[in-house]
């Protein structure tokens, strides 16, 4: 459980933290990264809030943390931000290593259920449960009551699905009256959600199907519990507030990888679903480093009284 703490790097009044821990959801060394603003402070009565970036294909918790520019708008607002990895590294699973889209680097924020990848591609349970567990653990600067969630790509993926798969298992509780009090305050684990680029239906697209059939097998009941546009059309909860950027020159969007116009269909009538197309931006960090200070604000309105 203990994290090793192997940079401190000054950024934005803050500190950048490069750290590492040994997990057992994933069997393996995992590194992230953790920016502390400078409102982080030793006082037990102030809190900062977190928000946790999910990376895209090929990331590790350093994209985000060096091209993001995330940590601008968090300093300001006195936020906390996670930056895990993608995948468990170095399982010696035969594969591995061979494609950028499936295996190390693209671990798709799922708990793999085939093998050999059932081992240690847990990253759903790593992402929502063991990694922040174990940050509350010895960052006690940070409030666990305040979480939310953003990504980019595969991680955009991540985070409308982590969020939506939280909040519909606890309505599913709570439709069997097994919700205790504090689930009916708290329905969801995450305040907010963001998304740039999202693989927004990855049951229809070839990443997603490439990962979702390596990782879950045939059963396409299991690929839907893990899509952004299939769990929005069942959402009846309140009214959603989700911010999307997708660049019109974005070439995985051009190739069908993306599909946000599906997700954009399935959540109409719940609430407000801003997908912008920012006119020439591409898939690149550059798009994120430009509307940072958006995505990051979004969350601060649900983070900070
Ligand atoms: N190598 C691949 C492209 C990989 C790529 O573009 N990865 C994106 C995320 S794509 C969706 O999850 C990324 O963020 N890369 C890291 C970066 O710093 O830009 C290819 O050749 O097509």
């Amino acid at each position: 459980m203990s994290v090793t703490t192997k940079a401190t790097i000054a950024s934005f009044g803050g500190k950048l933290l490069k750290l590492a821990h040994n997990a057992s959801t994933t069997s393996c060394e995992m590194n992230f990264n953790l920016y502390l603003p400078p409102q982080a402070t030793n006082n037990p009565l102030f809190r900062v809030p977190l928000l946790i970036y999910l990376a895209g294909l090929t990331c590790t918790g350093d994209n985000g943390a060096e091209k993001g520019f995330f940590q601008h708008k968090a300093s300001q607002k006195g936020i906390a931000i996670l930056y895990p990895d993608t995948s468990p590294r170095g399982l010696k699973i035969p594969g591995e290593d061979d494609a950028y889209d499936f295996g190390s680097g693209a671990g798709f924020y799922v708990d793999a259920t085939k093998e050999p990848w059932n081992k240690g591609y847990q990253m759903y349970s790593y992402i929502t449960e063991e990694l922040p567990r174990t940050v509350f653990g010895e960052f006690k600067q940070i409030d666990p009551e305040r979480v939310s969630i953003f990504g980019h790509s595969m991680g955009g993926h991540g985070a409308l699905t982590l969020v939506r798969i939280e909040t519909l298992l606890l309505l599913r509780l709570e439709e069997h009256r097994l919700i205790d009090e504090q689930y009916l305050r708290n329905p969801g684990k995450y305040k907010s959600v963001s998304a740039f680029a999202p693989i927004s239906n990855p049951m229809n697209c070839p990443w997603g199907e490439k990962a979702f059939k390596g990782y879950f097998g045939e059963d396409k009941t299991k690929w839907a519990e893990h899509d952004a546009t299939e769990l929005v059309k069942k959402w009846s909860g309140p009214p959603l507030d989700i911010l999307i950027d997708v660049g019109t020159a974005d070439n995985f969007y051009k190739q069908g990888q993306l599909l946000p116009e599906d997700f954009i269909k399935a959540s109409e009538g719940k609430g407000k679903v801003n997908v912008r197309f920012p006119d020439g931006y591409d898939h690149s960090y550059f798009t994120m480093a430009s509307f940072a200070d958006d995505h990051v604000g979004h969350a601060a309105r649900y983070l900070i009284a």
